[in-house]
C-alpha cells in the first residue's frame, strides 16, 4: 500500500491543487472547461486512467465545471497515487483547454 504523506509535501508536487476544506487528508482542484462535452471528455479520460491505476477520484460535475477531490482511502490520507492521478488529470485538462 502507498504510504500516507503530509499534505504540505504533496502540494509541492502538484500545480494548482490545495488542501480540501477542513480536511488535511485530501487535495482538491476545480477544473473549468468550455462546455459540458469537454468536461465530460476530461472525466472520461480521467476515468480510464483511474481504472488502469485502480485509484479513483471523487468529483462533482455541473455543466462545464468539475470539482475533483483526491485521497487514498486505503491509507487514510494523501499518497503518491494521488500525486500521480493529479498530474495525469492536469495533463488531460491541458490537452482539452
Ligand atoms: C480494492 C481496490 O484496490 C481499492 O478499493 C482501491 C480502489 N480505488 C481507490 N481509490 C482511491 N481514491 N483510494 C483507494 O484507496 C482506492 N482503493
Amino acid at each position: 500500500m502507498a504510504d500516507k504523506m503530509k499534505v504540505e509535501d504533496v502540494l509541492t508536487k502538484v500545480k494548482g491543487w490545495k488542501a480540501a476544506d477542513g480536511d488535511t487528508d485530501a487535495i482538491t482542484k476545480t477544473f473549468k472547461f468550455e462546455d459540458f462535452a469537454t468536461a465530460f471528455g476530461f472525466m472520461s479520460a480521467s476515468a480510464t486512467q483511474a481504472e488502469k491505476a485502480d485509484h479513483h477520484p471523487e468529483w462533482f460535475n455541473v455543466y462545464n465545471t468539475v470539482e475533483v477531490t483526491l485521497t487514498t482511502h486505503d491509507a487514510g490520507g494523501v499518497t503518491q497515487k494521488d500525486i500521480d492521478l493529479a498530474n495525469k488529470m492536469d495533463g488531460f485538462a491541458a490537452k482539452l483547454a
